[in-house]
């Protein structure tokens, strides 16, 4: 398979590599990703993360298992075990499903291998067009707030919503960003803050319950998030923590948008019910880890709810940001989120 290379997945030498993200940012630590169960076990672990960027690197695995003589039930075998990693982002279940149909042709090798590249290719694009849809809604001088992680380390380009952030502040129109921490795993206050550094964008890092009284001071234009699965009726599971940010802008009349490929709505799931929530390691929230190691706080036989992802219901959301357009309330009141994606 042909080189590869984004802000955290590597092809060399027919070598997948991963750039660690549980490490960051205190350490970019490339590992290399030789077999499905150390994918699964960096996916569980968060070290590769992000709705697209875990779709993209299951493909990329399969390519490569194929060019290496990997036996077709036994793909197969690998594809269902890659979907069961993680639950909740509709990204690795299209990804797979596309995976699985070029599996089923005579040469399955050379049609996975060009699959997965082509997978990586339209995520790039979608990224550029999803950006250049939501610059348009940044208006100048924007102090805009940002949760969890959505930019060129979650997608092979250059994000979703941090995509968005990324464009308007090229145009002039970012004056800051507010960047939620994002309790538990902090992709916010290692990742964001990280990916914003580098791309030379003003930010000051908040912790999550800080929004709040920074919206009502007025202190917020907008709020910009990604999605992990829109559900067919517009409400939208993203990180925990998504939701409460939705109601607290709408209290504050402030606009909130979620930004996402349109491959992210799933027709199949009726409403935010019906999303599958992962619910995550007790240990993430006594405490925290990472490159730094780790520290517990709270008592390790403490009873923990720890879910990885909310729901956002339609009601709460100003506008659906995709690579097609923007889907408005109005059409998703109306019962045509699909259709406005034509
Ligand atoms: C463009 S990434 C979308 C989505 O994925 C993140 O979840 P995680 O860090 O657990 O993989 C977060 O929900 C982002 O909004």
């Amino acid at each position: 398979m042909q080189s590869l290379t984004t802000t955290s997945l590597r092809i060399r030498e027919n070598q997948l590599w991963i750039l660690d993200q549980q490490a960051l940012p205190q350490q970019s630590d490339w590992r290399e990703c030789r077999d499905v169960s150390e994918l699964v076990d960096h996916i569980r672990t968060l070290r590769v993360r992000g709705a697209p960027l875990i779709g993209l690197s299951a493909s990329l695995l399969l390519a490569l298992l194929a060019e290496r003589g990997m036996a077709q039930d036994e793909l197969h075998q690998a594809l269902e075990t890659l979907r069961a990693s993680r639950p909740t982002a509709v990204n690795l279940m299209n990804n797979l499903d596309r995976m699985k149909a070029a599996l089923q042709q005579s040469d399955y090798v050379k049609a996975l291998a060009e699959e997965a590249l082509r997978l990586v290719d339209e995520d790039r694009a979608l990224c550029e067009s999803i950006a250049a849809h939501g610059a348009k809604l940044v208006t100048p001088g924007s102090r805009l707030l940002t949760h969890c992680n959505t930019g060129g380390l979650a997608t092979a380009g250059v994000g979703t919503a941090i995509g968005v952030i990324r464009r308007a502040h090229e145009q002039g129109n970012v004056e800051q960003v507010w960047v939620d921490e994002t309790r538990p795993l902090l992709q916010g206050g290692r990742l964001t803050a990280w990916e914003l550094g580098e791309l030379s964008i003003p930010y000051q890092l908040i912790c999550d319950s800080m929004a709040a009284s920074l919206m009502a001071q007025k202190r917020v234009d907008a709020v910009w998030v990604g999605a992990d699965r829109i559900a067919a009726n517009g409400d939208v599971a993203n990180k925990i923590g998504t939701y409460s940010l939705a109601v607290l802008a709408k209290y504050h009349g402030i606009p909130f948008y979620v930004a996402a490929p349109h491959t992210t709505h799933d027709p199949q799931c009726p409403n935010g019910a019906a999303i599958p929530i992962e619910q995550r390691d007790a240990r993430e929230v006594t405490g925290v880890s990472g490159s730094f190691g780790s520290v517990q706080w709270a008592p390790l036989d403490a009873q923990v709810y720890n879910p990885a992802f909310d729901v956002t219901p339609a009601e709460l959301i100003s506008g659906w940001v995709l690579d097609v357009g923007v889907v408005t309330p109005d059409q998703v009141r109306e019962g045509i989120f699909r259709q406005a994606l034509q």
